[in-house]
């Protein structure tokens, strides 16, 4: 028999010495040259589901958090291993409660024999939360989303399963309501074949950012690499809009574009969020449309209701 966990002594998933090459550093030939970096996250996560289940879905797949946290080594340049270490603690908090970061640098430029220079960071939700909100964005509290998927490469309706599932697992994330699927033709004038669309609507407690971010993480774990600009994919997971408190947010960051500022124009989108919620009313450019207005103009974009399986 297994003793019940105790206050204090939560399970972890641990990956420690993770080497990946990376370009980063204050000096311009360690942002030219690049170094290996070794990377060790602790996450603290309850595995009961998972040891219950025997089922790697009700876990944090470690496979596909190597990948994500060498990714943030890659494809980013910073001076410093602090930031480095923050970037990888946020993302890790997409997945657990809390986590410890440690970021060594053991080829750093230093002029003297040492045997590694590192950075640790500890961080849970409820104290990253204050640093992590940006202006205008809703911190906490529970907010409704409405979030697009689709996939054109492999089992998409395997796929659009798994991630929808993913999405649910999530301890901030509470899917409410998932439409039919739907075949589509292809927007974006690239040839390839039909997309199968379906539309959710979630609860969460997450900021936006930190609900894209996720959504990114559940693409990554799928398998989605990013080739063509509205190319094949094996997932894509957009964010339509995202509310709280019935107000909707509207942002045009960098990173995080609300309402998407193409949703309006693609029945792929539209059609299953209508079935959702027929009377919503779409902010466009033009201002707000009723949903059912919007699809009457984009009727010429093909897009049929699949049966259950
Ligand atoms: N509301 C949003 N939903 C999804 N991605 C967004 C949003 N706002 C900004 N982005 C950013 O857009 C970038 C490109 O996203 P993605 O790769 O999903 O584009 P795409 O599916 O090829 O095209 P599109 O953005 O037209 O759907 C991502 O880096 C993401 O951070
Ligand atoms: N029908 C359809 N077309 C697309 C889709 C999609 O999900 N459905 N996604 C794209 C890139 O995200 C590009 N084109």
């Amino acid at each position: 028999m297994s003793t019940p966990g105790r206050p204090g002594e939560p399970d972890r998933i641990a990956l420690r010495g993770l080497t990946v090459r990376g370009n980063h550093g204050v000096f311009e030939f360690e942002k030219r040259e690049g170094q290996d970096f070794v990377i060790d996250v602790v996450l603290n996560t309850s595995v009961a589901r998972a040891a219950a289940s025997d089922d790697v879905a009700d876990t944090i797949h470690y496979g596909h958090l190597a990948e994500d946290v060498a990714a943030i080594v890659e494809d980013n340049t910073f001076d410093l291993i602090e930031t480095l270490a923050e970037r990888i603690a946020e993302h890790c908090l997409s997945l657990c409660e809390s986590v410890e970061v440690v970021v060594h640098k053991p080829s750093a430029p230093i002029q003297r024999a040492f045997d590694d220079v590192s950075v640790t960071v500890a961080r849970s939700r409820s104290a990253a939360a204050p640093h992590r909100s940006t202006g205008g964005e809703a911190s906490s509290g529970s907010a409704e989303a409405v979030l697009s998927l689709g996939a054109n490469l492999g089992d998409p309706r395997a796929t659009l399963d798994e991630a929808v599932a993913a999405l649910d697992r999530h301890p901030r994330i509470t899917v409410l309501r998932r439409s039919s699927l739907y075949l589509t033709a292809p927007w974006g004038g690239v040839e390839q074949n039909d997309f199968h669309n379906l539309a959710v609507i979630v609860e969460t407690s997450l900021e936006a950012k930190e609900l894209l971010a996720v959504g990114q993480g559940i693409e990554v774990a799928c398998g989605r690499t990013r080739e063509l600009r509205w190319g094949p994919r094996t997932l894509d997971i957009d964010l339509i809009r995202f509310s709280t408190g019935g107000e909707e947010l509207v942002s045009d960051s960098a990173t995080l574009t609300l309402p998407h500022p193409r949703a309006h124009e693609r029945a792929f989108v539209l059609a299953p969020w209508a079935e959702l919620d027929p009377d919503a009313q779409v902010l466009t450019p033009a201002g707000r449309t009723p949903i059912s207005t919007l699809l009457e103009t984009l009727a010429e974009q093909k897009t049929s209701r699949v049966a259950p399986a």
